[in-house]
């Protein structure tokens, strides 16, 4: 059993697709079989280009629906009426969305209207037998699960960087439509009064990030050091709660139980400890990298890499290191 299947687009406020999105396109090729890999762009004020539809059909998207509503799209309920209205029009089986909170806010309003199956932060997903299966790591990354969709509908959020994007050999030209949608009355309850974009550090978003440099209380509050190495390897910069409570970095940069999930190729860990709250946010990580002055410290228990060092002596030089290797 094949069904098409419908990706949400997601893009920066000057139009450009978020790197996840080539994830799911590559993920949605293969799943879909040749029953259609449908991308929907909610028109939000920013149109996709003919680069950004090039780009999609690249990946393996045979269908690009501008989506437009009579509300504003950047509301989960209006976003989730949408795309309710687009899934029962195209016939898609399975959704998928990259997995950040308010995408998981939105798909939790579609799955109670449309009664679809919802696996949130997949690290994988296959058709097995007929149903969708989606793996993913519980219980602060202790636990790989499988489980499966039974509901005729599945919708899927993966996190960012479980697939190898993948373009397409001669990829065709997709079919460009318009889906217009009328929301109810209860999308309106909520008017978006204001929106004023974060200014932009010029690293990665961390939680889609494919290398992330993490610092804990031992930086004591200099994040000098942690920021010079993710510049260095192009990362993007995290924290323990610890270094967010005291004000060292801004609350989203932390990582762990009670704040991002990160599953970047490279996590280090710059004077963490690697404390099981920290370790529920990070441990999916491909490669583990800690510097920590204390052998004991349980981070190493999880490192693929370990120095024991002083992170104001290392820290510098692998910097300075790596940026004379990349010339
Ligand atoms: C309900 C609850 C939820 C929580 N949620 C989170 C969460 O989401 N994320 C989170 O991170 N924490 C969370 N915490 C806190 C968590 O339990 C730990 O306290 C925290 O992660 C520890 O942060 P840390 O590693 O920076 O500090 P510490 O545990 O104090 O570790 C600092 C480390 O730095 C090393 N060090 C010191 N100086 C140097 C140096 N010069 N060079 C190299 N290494 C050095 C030390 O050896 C030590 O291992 C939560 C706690 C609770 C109770």
């Amino acid at each position: 059993m094949t069904a098409p299947v419908l990706v949400l687009v997601d893009h920066t406020e000057a139009g450009a697709v978020r790197a996840p999105v080539r994830e799911l396109l590559t993920l949605a090729r293969d799943l879909a079989g040749g029953a259609g890999v449908h991308a929907a762009w909610a028109v939000d004020g920013v149109e996709p280009t003919a680069d950004v539809v090039a780009e999609l059909a690249a990946l393996g998207a045979t269908h690009v629906h501008r989506v437009v509503a009579d509300a504003d799209l950047h509301l989960s309920a209006v976003l989730s009426e949408a795309i309710a209205s687009l899934l029962d029009a195209t016939g898609a089986g399975l959704l998928l969305v990259v997995s950040s909170f308010e995408n998981k806010e939105m798909i939790a309003r579609l799955a109670v209207a449309t009664g679809a199956g919802v696996i949130t932060d997949a690290d994988g997903l296959a058709l097995v037998d007929g149903r969708y299966v989606a793996t993913k790591t519980v219980f602060a990354g202790t636990w790989t699960t499988a489980c499966a969709i039974t509901a005729p509908l599945a919708i899927v959020a993966l996190k960012p960087n479980s697939v190898q994007p993948v373009r397409v050999d001669a990829a065709a030209a997709p079919q460009i439509g318009e889906h217009v949608v009328a929301v109810s009355d209860k999308a309106r309850r909520v008017h978006l009064v204001e929106r004023t974009e974060r200014p932009a550090s010029g690293r990665p978003d961390l939680g889609s990030a494919s290398i992330v440099v993490a610092g804990g209380r031992g930086t004591e509050g200099d994040f000098s050091v942690v920021e010079e190495l993710a510049d260095a390897v192009g990362g993007a910069v995290g924290a323990t709660r610890v270094a967010t409570d005291e004000g060292w970095i801004g609350h989203d940069a932390q990582i762990g139980q009670t704040g991002v999930t990160v599953a970047p190729r490279l996590y280090i860990g710059v004077g963490v400890s690697g404390a099981v709250h920290h370790r529920g946010g990070m441990q999916a990580s491909g490669t583990i990298v800690a510097v920590n002055s204390d052998p004991d410290a349980p981070i190493f228990e999880i490192a693929d890499f370990g120095v024991v060092g002083d992170l104001f002596t290392v820290v510098p030089q692998a910097a300075a290191e790596i940026r004379r290797l990349k010339g």
